[in-house]
Protein backbone atom coordinates (compact mmCIF):
# COMPACT_ATOMS: atom_id res chain seq x y z
CA UNK A 1 0.00 0.00 0.00
CA UNK A 2 0.86 3.58 -1.13
CA UNK A 3 -0.08 6.46 0.81
CA UNK A 4 0.91 10.24 -0.15
CA UNK A 5 -0.22 13.35 1.52
CA UNK A 6 -0.34 17.34 1.48
CA UNK A 7 -1.26 20.67 2.35
CA UNK A 8 -3.28 22.39 0.09
CA UNK A 9 -3.18 25.78 1.85
CA UNK A 10 -5.45 28.87 1.63
CA UNK A 11 -4.61 31.42 -0.93
CA UNK A 12 -5.24 34.89 0.15
CA UNK A 13 -4.75 37.90 -2.60
CA UNK A 14 -3.02 41.16 -0.20
CA UNK A 15 -4.14 42.98 -3.03
CA UNK A 16 -6.39 42.64 -6.64
CA UNK A 17 -6.13 44.76 -8.93
CA UNK A 18 -8.48 44.39 -12.24
CA UNK A 19 -6.39 45.90 -15.05
CA UNK A 20 -8.18 44.47 -18.09
CA UNK A 21 -10.66 42.09 -19.64
CA UNK A 22 -10.63 39.42 -22.66
CA UNK A 23 -12.70 38.91 -25.33
CA UNK A 24 -13.50 36.02 -23.68
CA UNK A 25 -14.63 38.14 -20.78
CA UNK A 26 -11.73 36.75 -18.42
CA UNK A 27 -10.19 39.90 -16.27
CA UNK A 28 -6.89 40.65 -16.42
CA UNK A 29 -5.56 40.70 -12.98
CA UNK A 30 -2.50 42.22 -10.76
CA UNK A 31 -2.85 40.47 -7.41
CA UNK A 32 -0.48 39.94 -5.04
CA UNK A 33 -1.01 35.89 -3.95
CA UNK A 34 0.04 34.74 -0.19
CA UNK A 35 -0.87 31.29 1.54
CA UNK A 36 -1.64 31.19 5.36
CA UNK A 37 -0.94 28.51 7.64
CA UNK A 38 -4.09 27.10 7.08
CA UNK A 39 -5.28 24.47 4.86
CA UNK A 40 -7.08 21.32 3.21
CA UNK A 41 -5.44 18.20 4.09
CA UNK A 42 -5.89 15.85 1.16
CA UNK A 43 -4.25 12.50 0.44
CA UNK A 44 -4.04 9.41 -1.88
CA UNK A 45 -3.99 6.02 -1.43
CA UNK A 46 -3.05 3.34 -3.96
CA UNK A 47 -3.67 0.55 -4.95
CA UNK A 48 -7.19 1.37 -6.07
CA UNK A 49 -9.57 0.14 -9.02
CA UNK A 50 -10.50 3.71 -9.84
CA UNK A 51 -9.99 7.12 -9.06
CA UNK A 52 -12.12 7.73 -6.05
CA UNK A 53 -12.83 10.48 -3.44
CA UNK A 54 -14.04 10.91 0.11
CA UNK A 55 -14.56 14.29 2.06
CA UNK A 56 -14.37 14.91 5.79
CA UNK A 57 -14.04 17.70 7.73
CA UNK A 58 -16.01 20.60 8.79
CA UNK A 59 -16.18 22.25 5.52
CA UNK A 60 -16.73 18.72 3.97
CA UNK A 61 -20.69 18.55 3.95
CA UNK A 62 -22.44 20.36 1.16
CA UNK A 63 -19.43 19.17 -1.63
CA UNK A 64 -20.08 16.05 -3.72
CA UNK A 65 -17.41 13.65 -3.94
CA UNK A 66 -18.44 12.82 -8.25
CA UNK A 67 -15.97 13.64 -10.58
CA UNK A 68 -16.56 17.41 -10.83
CA UNK A 69 -15.11 17.76 -7.33
CA UNK A 70 -12.07 19.57 -8.34
CA UNK A 71 -9.64 17.11 -6.93
CA UNK A 72 -10.80 14.03 -9.05
CA UNK A 73 -10.61 16.65 -12.38
CA UNK A 74 -7.47 17.30 -11.29
CA UNK A 75 -6.81 13.64 -11.06
CA UNK A 76 -8.70 12.59 -14.59
CA UNK A 77 -7.13 16.00 -16.09
CA UNK A 78 -3.66 14.89 -15.53
CA UNK A 79 -3.75 11.27 -15.58
CA UNK A 80 -5.00 12.02 -20.04
CA UNK A 81 -2.37 14.75 -20.11
CA UNK A 82 0.43 12.80 -19.17
CA UNK A 83 -0.91 9.42 -20.53
CA UNK A 84 -0.15 8.21 -17.36
CA UNK A 85 -1.88 4.52 -16.05
CA UNK A 86 -2.95 3.80 -12.67
CA UNK A 87 -5.44 5.13 -9.86
CA UNK A 88 -5.52 6.22 -6.45
CA UNK A 89 -8.17 6.51 -3.75
CA UNK A 90 -8.58 10.70 -2.50
CA UNK A 91 -9.08 11.72 0.25
CA UNK A 92 -9.82 15.28 1.33
CA UNK A 93 -10.07 17.03 5.17
CA UNK A 94 -12.51 20.21 4.28
CA UNK A 95 -11.08 22.77 6.82
CA UNK A 96 -11.52 26.06 4.56
CA UNK A 97 -14.77 27.51 3.91
CA UNK A 98 -16.32 26.72 0.33
CA UNK A 99 -16.50 29.44 -2.11
CA UNK A 100 -15.38 31.93 0.26
CA UNK A 101 -12.52 33.83 -2.04
CA UNK A 102 -9.42 31.85 -0.52
CA UNK A 103 -9.15 29.02 -3.30
CA UNK A 104 -10.51 26.51 -1.45
CA UNK A 105 -11.36 24.14 -4.41
CA UNK A 106 -8.06 25.49 -6.55
CA UNK A 107 -5.14 24.86 -3.58
CA UNK A 108 -7.07 20.80 -3.42
CA UNK A 109 -6.57 20.96 -7.41
CA UNK A 110 -3.03 21.47 -6.94
CA UNK A 111 -2.16 19.41 -4.34
CA UNK A 112 -3.45 16.49 -6.00
CA UNK A 113 -1.84 17.65 -9.33
CA UNK A 114 1.50 17.92 -6.93
CA UNK A 115 1.10 14.77 -5.43
CA UNK A 116 0.15 12.71 -8.66
CA UNK A 117 2.91 14.95 -10.53
CA UNK A 118 5.74 13.19 -8.26
CA UNK A 119 4.13 10.10 -8.54
CA UNK A 120 4.27 10.20 -12.03
CA UNK A 121 7.27 12.42 -12.93
CA UNK A 122 5.17 14.89 -15.47
CA UNK A 123 6.53 17.61 -17.43
CA UNK A 124 6.00 20.43 -14.88
CA UNK A 125 4.99 22.24 -18.61
CA UNK A 126 1.93 19.69 -18.58
CA UNK A 127 1.11 20.06 -14.98
CA UNK A 128 0.89 24.10 -15.47
CA UNK A 129 -1.27 23.66 -18.68
CA UNK A 130 -3.65 21.34 -16.51
CA UNK A 131 -3.72 23.55 -14.04
CA UNK A 132 -4.74 26.50 -16.08
CA UNK A 133 -7.20 24.49 -17.82
CA UNK A 134 -8.95 23.72 -14.13
CA UNK A 135 -9.55 26.98 -13.16
CA UNK A 136 -7.31 30.82 -12.83
CA UNK A 137 -6.34 30.25 -9.19
CA UNK A 138 -4.99 26.61 -9.27
CA UNK A 139 -1.48 27.81 -11.13
CA UNK A 140 0.00 29.49 -8.10
CA UNK A 141 -1.60 27.06 -5.56
CA UNK A 142 1.17 24.54 -7.18
CA UNK A 143 4.17 25.75 -5.72
CA UNK A 144 1.83 27.57 -2.79
CA UNK A 145 4.59 30.82 -2.41
CA UNK A 146 4.20 34.25 -2.15
CA UNK A 147 3.37 34.88 -5.82
CA UNK A 148 2.73 38.44 -7.83
CA UNK A 149 -0.20 36.86 -10.46
CA UNK A 150 -0.84 38.35 -13.93
CA UNK A 151 -2.53 37.68 -17.09
CA UNK A 152 -5.96 36.03 -15.88
CA UNK A 153 -3.76 34.29 -12.91
CA UNK A 154 -1.06 32.48 -15.28
CA UNK A 155 1.41 34.57 -15.40
CA UNK A 156 3.10 34.37 -12.40
CA UNK A 157 5.99 36.22 -10.84
CA UNK A 158 8.52 35.27 -7.81
CA UNK A 159 8.51 38.12 -5.30
CA UNK A 160 10.78 39.53 -2.48
CA UNK A 161 10.74 36.91 0.61
CA UNK A 162 7.92 38.14 2.70
CA UNK A 163 8.16 39.31 6.57
CA UNK A 164 6.89 36.88 9.30
CA UNK A 165 3.79 38.61 9.65
CA UNK A 166 0.40 37.74 11.15
CA UNK A 167 -2.76 37.28 9.68
CA UNK A 168 -6.47 37.02 10.87
CA UNK A 169 -8.97 35.47 8.48
CA UNK A 170 -12.27 36.04 9.26
CA UNK A 171 -15.16 33.85 7.01
CA UNK A 172 -19.01 34.98 7.56
CA UNK A 173 -20.01 31.76 6.37
CA UNK A 174 -21.73 33.46 3.20
CA UNK A 175 -21.34 32.08 -0.14
CA UNK A 176 -20.31 34.14 -3.03
CA UNK A 177 -19.90 33.55 -6.60
CA UNK A 178 -16.68 34.71 -8.06
CA UNK A 179 -18.87 35.04 -12.15
CA UNK A 180 -21.22 36.98 -10.04
CA UNK A 181 -18.96 39.26 -8.19
CA UNK A 182 -17.26 40.07 -11.47
CA UNK A 183 -20.12 41.26 -13.17
CA UNK A 184 -21.07 43.62 -10.46
CA UNK A 185 -17.28 44.72 -10.96
CA UNK A 186 -18.22 45.77 -14.25
CA UNK A 187 -21.80 47.82 -12.91
CA UNK A 188 -19.70 49.71 -10.30
CA UNK A 189 -17.45 51.57 -12.62
CA UNK A 190 -15.56 48.53 -13.80
CA UNK A 191 -11.45 49.35 -14.32
CA UNK A 192 -10.06 52.56 -13.48
CA UNK A 193 -6.51 53.14 -14.53
CA UNK A 194 -3.67 53.77 -12.04
CA UNK A 195 0.22 53.86 -11.84
CA UNK A 196 1.36 50.00 -11.88
CA UNK A 197 2.49 48.94 -8.10
CA UNK A 198 6.67 48.67 -7.31
CA UNK A 199 7.75 46.26 -5.31
CA UNK A 200 11.18 47.12 -3.34
CA UNK A 201 13.90 44.30 -3.84
CA UNK A 202 12.95 43.32 -0.24
CA UNK A 203 10.46 43.90 2.71
CA UNK A 204 13.03 44.84 5.29
CA UNK A 205 9.94 45.23 8.16
CA UNK A 206 6.61 44.25 8.24
CA UNK A 207 6.06 48.00 8.17
CA UNK A 208 7.69 48.43 4.82
CA UNK A 209 5.72 46.07 3.33
CA UNK A 210 2.22 47.64 4.60
CA UNK A 211 3.67 50.51 3.10
CA UNK A 212 3.33 48.87 -0.10
CA UNK A 213 -0.11 47.23 0.45
CA UNK A 214 -1.43 50.47 1.52
CA UNK A 215 -1.41 51.76 -2.32
CA UNK A 216 -2.73 48.90 -3.13
CA UNK A 217 -7.10 47.64 -2.88
CA UNK A 218 -8.89 45.01 -3.93
CA UNK A 219 -10.78 45.96 -6.83
CA UNK A 220 -13.57 43.25 -5.93
CA UNK A 221 -14.20 44.46 -2.17
CA UNK A 222 -17.18 47.13 -3.17
CA UNK A 223 -18.82 44.89 -5.72
CA UNK A 224 -18.76 42.01 -3.11
CA UNK A 225 -20.47 44.08 -0.13
CA UNK A 226 -23.07 45.13 -2.32
CA UNK A 227 -23.98 41.23 -2.57
CA UNK A 228 -22.87 40.48 0.78
CA UNK A 229 -23.17 43.76 3.48
CA UNK A 230 -22.22 41.33 6.18
CA UNK A 231 -18.47 41.78 4.43
CA UNK A 232 -18.43 45.09 5.78
CA UNK A 233 -19.45 44.22 9.41
CA UNK A 234 -16.58 41.49 9.11
CA UNK A 235 -14.29 43.98 8.12
CA UNK A 236 -14.49 47.03 10.75
CA UNK A 237 -14.64 43.92 13.26
CA UNK A 238 -11.04 42.75 11.91
CA UNK A 239 -9.98 46.90 12.15
CA UNK A 240 -11.00 47.27 15.29
CA UNK A 241 -8.50 45.07 16.66
CA UNK A 242 -5.53 46.21 18.74
CA UNK A 243 -2.44 45.86 15.97
CA UNK A 244 -4.64 45.68 12.93
CA UNK A 245 -2.53 47.29 9.93
CA UNK A 246 -4.77 45.98 7.45
CA UNK A 247 -8.26 44.95 6.93
CA UNK A 248 -9.36 43.74 3.40
CA UNK A 249 -11.39 41.18 1.57
CA UNK A 250 -9.55 38.42 -0.67
CA UNK A 251 -10.51 37.36 -3.69
CA UNK A 252 -14.10 37.48 -4.56
CA UNK A 253 -14.97 37.11 -0.86
CA UNK A 254 -16.45 36.80 1.06
CA UNK A 255 -13.05 36.10 3.63
CA UNK A 256 -11.62 38.93 4.78
CA UNK A 257 -8.21 39.53 6.46
CA UNK A 258 -5.95 41.45 8.69
CA UNK A 259 -3.00 41.73 8.84
CA UNK A 260 -0.70 42.40 12.04
CA UNK A 261 3.10 42.68 12.59
CA UNK A 262 3.66 39.19 14.63
CA UNK A 263 1.75 36.13 14.43
CA UNK A 264 0.83 36.27 17.81
CA UNK A 265 -0.87 39.83 17.72
CA UNK A 266 -3.19 38.17 15.10
CA UNK A 267 -4.04 35.46 17.51
CA UNK A 268 -4.63 37.94 20.35
CA UNK A 269 -6.91 39.54 17.96
CA UNK A 270 -8.66 36.21 17.37
CA UNK A 271 -8.78 35.39 20.82
CA UNK A 272 -10.84 39.04 21.41
CA UNK A 273 -13.20 38.11 18.75
CA UNK A 274 -13.57 34.81 19.98
CA UNK A 275 -17.11 35.91 21.45
CA UNK A 276 -18.39 37.71 18.66
CA UNK A 277 -17.59 35.27 16.31
CA UNK A 278 -19.23 32.28 17.74
CA UNK A 279 -22.40 34.42 18.77
CA UNK A 280 -22.81 35.35 14.33
CA UNK A 281 -21.23 32.00 13.29
CA UNK A 282 -18.10 32.94 12.08
CA UNK A 283 -15.37 30.79 10.88
CA UNK A 284 -11.98 32.53 12.23
CA UNK A 285 -8.50 31.94 11.85
CA UNK A 286 -5.41 33.29 13.00
CA UNK A 287 -1.51 32.72 12.79
CA UNK A 288 1.50 33.02 10.50
CA UNK A 289 2.04 33.14 6.46
CA UNK A 290 2.85 29.39 4.83
CA UNK A 291 6.58 30.29 4.07
CA UNK A 292 6.98 27.61 1.30
CA UNK A 293 11.04 26.40 0.82
C1 LIG B 1 -10.78 36.26 -7.91
C2 LIG B 1 -9.64 35.26 -7.82
O1 LIG B 1 -9.86 34.39 -6.72
C3 LIG B 1 -8.34 36.02 -7.55
O2 LIG B 1 -7.27 35.17 -7.20
C4 LIG B 1 -9.53 34.44 -9.07
O3 LIG B 1 -9.32 35.27 -10.17
C5 LIG B 1 -10.72 33.52 -9.31
O4 LIG B 1 -10.17 32.30 -9.69
P1 LIG B 1 -11.08 30.98 -9.87
O5 LIG B 1 -12.10 30.93 -8.79
O6 LIG B 1 -10.12 29.85 -10.04
O7 LIG B 1 -11.81 31.36 -11.20
P2 LIG B 1 -12.34 30.41 -12.39
O8 LIG B 1 -12.98 29.22 -11.80
O9 LIG B 1 -11.27 30.25 -13.41
O10 LIG B 1 -13.43 31.38 -13.01
C6 LIG B 1 -14.70 31.58 -12.43
C7 LIG B 1 -15.34 32.78 -13.12
O11 LIG B 1 -14.77 34.00 -12.62
C8 LIG B 1 -14.59 34.96 -13.64
N1 LIG B 1 -13.14 35.26 -13.74
C9 LIG B 1 -12.22 34.50 -13.12
C10 LIG B 1 -10.87 34.82 -13.18
C11 LIG B 1 -10.49 35.96 -13.93
N2 LIG B 1 -9.20 36.33 -14.03
N3 LIG B 1 -11.44 36.69 -14.57
C12 LIG B 1 -12.75 36.38 -14.48
O12 LIG B 1 -13.59 37.07 -15.04
C13 LIG B 1 -15.17 34.35 -14.90
O13 LIG B 1 -16.50 34.77 -14.96
C14 LIG B 1 -15.12 32.85 -14.62
O14 LIG B 1 -16.10 32.16 -15.31
N1 LIG C 1 -12.55 20.37 -3.58
C1 LIG C 1 -13.38 21.43 -3.64
N2 LIG C 1 -13.37 22.34 -2.65
C2 LIG C 1 -14.18 23.44 -2.73
N3 LIG C 1 -15.02 23.68 -3.72
C3 LIG C 1 -15.08 22.80 -4.73
C4 LIG C 1 -14.25 21.64 -4.75
N4 LIG C 1 -14.51 20.96 -5.86
C5 LIG C 1 -15.45 21.67 -6.52
N5 LIG C 1 -15.81 22.76 -5.85
C6 LIG C 1 -16.78 23.81 -6.30
O1 LIG C 1 -16.01 24.98 -6.66
C7 LIG C 1 -16.69 26.18 -6.27
C8 LIG C 1 -15.64 27.22 -5.80
O2 LIG C 1 -15.11 26.80 -4.58
P1 LIG C 1 -13.80 27.43 -3.91
O3 LIG C 1 -13.89 27.10 -2.45
O4 LIG C 1 -12.59 27.04 -4.61
O5 LIG C 1 -14.10 28.98 -4.14
P2 LIG C 1 -13.29 30.27 -3.79
O6 LIG C 1 -12.67 30.13 -2.44
O7 LIG C 1 -14.21 31.45 -3.99
O8 LIG C 1 -12.17 30.31 -4.85
P3 LIG C 1 -11.45 31.56 -5.50
O9 LIG C 1 -10.75 32.29 -4.39
O10 LIG C 1 -10.52 30.80 -6.40
O11 LIG C 1 -12.51 32.35 -6.21
C9 LIG C 1 -17.68 25.79 -5.18
O12 LIG C 1 -18.91 26.33 -5.50
C10 LIG C 1 -17.70 24.26 -5.17
O13 LIG C 1 -18.99 23.74 -5.39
Amino acid sequence: MRLLQDTAHAKINLFLHVTGRRSDGYHLLDSLAVFAGVGDQVSMQAPAEEMSLVITGHFGKGLDCNADNLVLRAANLLKDATKSTGAWNFKLEKNLPVASGIGGGSADAACALRLLATEWKSDPSILYSVAEKLGADVPVCIAQKATRMQGIGEVLHTVPQLPDIGMLLINPGVGVSTPAIFKSFATLGGIRSRQEITFPEKWETASSLFSTLRETGNDLQAPAILHAPIIQDVLNAIALQQGCEISRMSGSGATCFGLFSTPAEAESAQQSLSAQAANLGWWTWAGPLHQSP
